[in-house]
């Protein structure tokens, strides 16, 4: 009998670095990042229907149903595949929204790989990252499920192996537009390509700081807080700021330290997703 419930993560991800090269003439820009993801995420329940309903129990403030990744991402599935099953969805979140660490994208490649396991499609990853990046310019990675050097929109990936250490990620209370950010006449967008691989060192910068650091002093004094203990970084647009430790102790030591002024989180970064982890597990 096939499963009809699963329960997966839905990790986090860390942008090492962000390079901005260039506009495109839709708006999204061309860019060079690296992507790495954190052993920390939400929890997505799934238990198949046969009446081919697509139903999120859990509420999220300020998103409606239909708008929800996860309910997007199961509707096209379903759509696209022609499958007459549906789905019942609890999400246990905890990833915060608009902090960089692609939630939503993560929700959503979780779910295309879910259903695609519990309505048992035979999708290969290439099709699903497909779909995926129709959702977001970040979802291709978590369907893949593997730290990558990402160009392109952030969907030509290629598989990295970066170090793995413990990082301290800070959660200043403000949620970043993605798009707000991207669209400021201040960003920078003509970042040289880096054509040697792997990236040489001196390239950590986020060319979205600038940007976010005048528009969010909270941000600012998350970089600075941390910047005293280590080299502080911004991912994605923020407003999530982190930094690397090479254990679980001294990222906690100094997590006691700023956690008093500042929400945040330790967690070990990881190469293959947990999500992909648990899949494979399953098999
Ligand atoms: C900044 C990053 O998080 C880095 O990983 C991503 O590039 C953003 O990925 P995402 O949240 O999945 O982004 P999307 O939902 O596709 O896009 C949100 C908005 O950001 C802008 N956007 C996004 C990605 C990109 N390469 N260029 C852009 O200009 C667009 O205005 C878009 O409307
Ligand atoms: N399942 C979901 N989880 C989180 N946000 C969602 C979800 N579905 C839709 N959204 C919307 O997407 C917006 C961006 O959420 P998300 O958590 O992915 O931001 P982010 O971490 O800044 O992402 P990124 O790093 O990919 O830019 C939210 O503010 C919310 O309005």
């Amino acid at each position: 009998m096939p499963a009809t419930r699963l329960t997966l993560p839905s990790p986090a991800k860390l942008n090492l670095m962000l390079h901005i090269l260039g506009r495109r003439e839709d708006g999204y820009h061309e860019l060079q990042t690296l992507f790495q993801f954190l052993d920390y995420g939400d929890e997505i329940t799934y238990a198949v229907r046969d009446d081919g309903v697509i139903h999120l129990h859990t509420a999220f403030e300020g998103v409606p149903h239909d708008s929800n990744l996860i309910v997007k991402a199961a509707t096209k599935l379903q759509e696209q595949s022609g499958c007459s099953l549906g789905v019942d969805i609890w999400i246990e979140k905890i990833l915060p929204m608009g902090g960089g660490i692609g939630g939503g994208s993560s929700n959503a490649a979780t779910t295309l790989l879910g259903l695609n396991h519990l309505w048992q499609l035979g999708w290969d990853e290439d099709q699903l990252a497909t779909l995926g990046l129709t959702l977001g310019a970040d979802v291709p990675v978590f369907v893949r499920g593997h730290a990558a050097f990402a160009e392109g929109v952030g969907e030509k990936l290629t598989p990295v192996d970066p170090e793995e250490p413990w990082y301290l990620v800070l959660v200043p209370q403000v949620s970043v537009s993605t798009a707000e950010i991207f669209s400021d006449p201040l960003l920078t967008r003509n970042s040289s390509p880096i054509k040697v691989r792997p990236v040489p060192k001196g390239n950590s910068r986020n060319d979205c700081l600038p940007v976010v650091t005048r528009r969010y002093p909270d941000v600012r004094n998350a970089l600075n807080l941390l910047g005293n203990f280590t080299e502080a970084k911004l991912t994605g647009t923020g407003s999530c700021v982190f930094g690397g430790f090479p254990s679980k102790a001294e990222a906690d030591k100094v997590s006691a330290l700023l956690t008093e002024t500042l929400t945040g989180f330790v967690a070990k970064g990881s190469n293959i997703s947990m999500l992909h982890r648990k899949l494979q597990s399953l098999l």
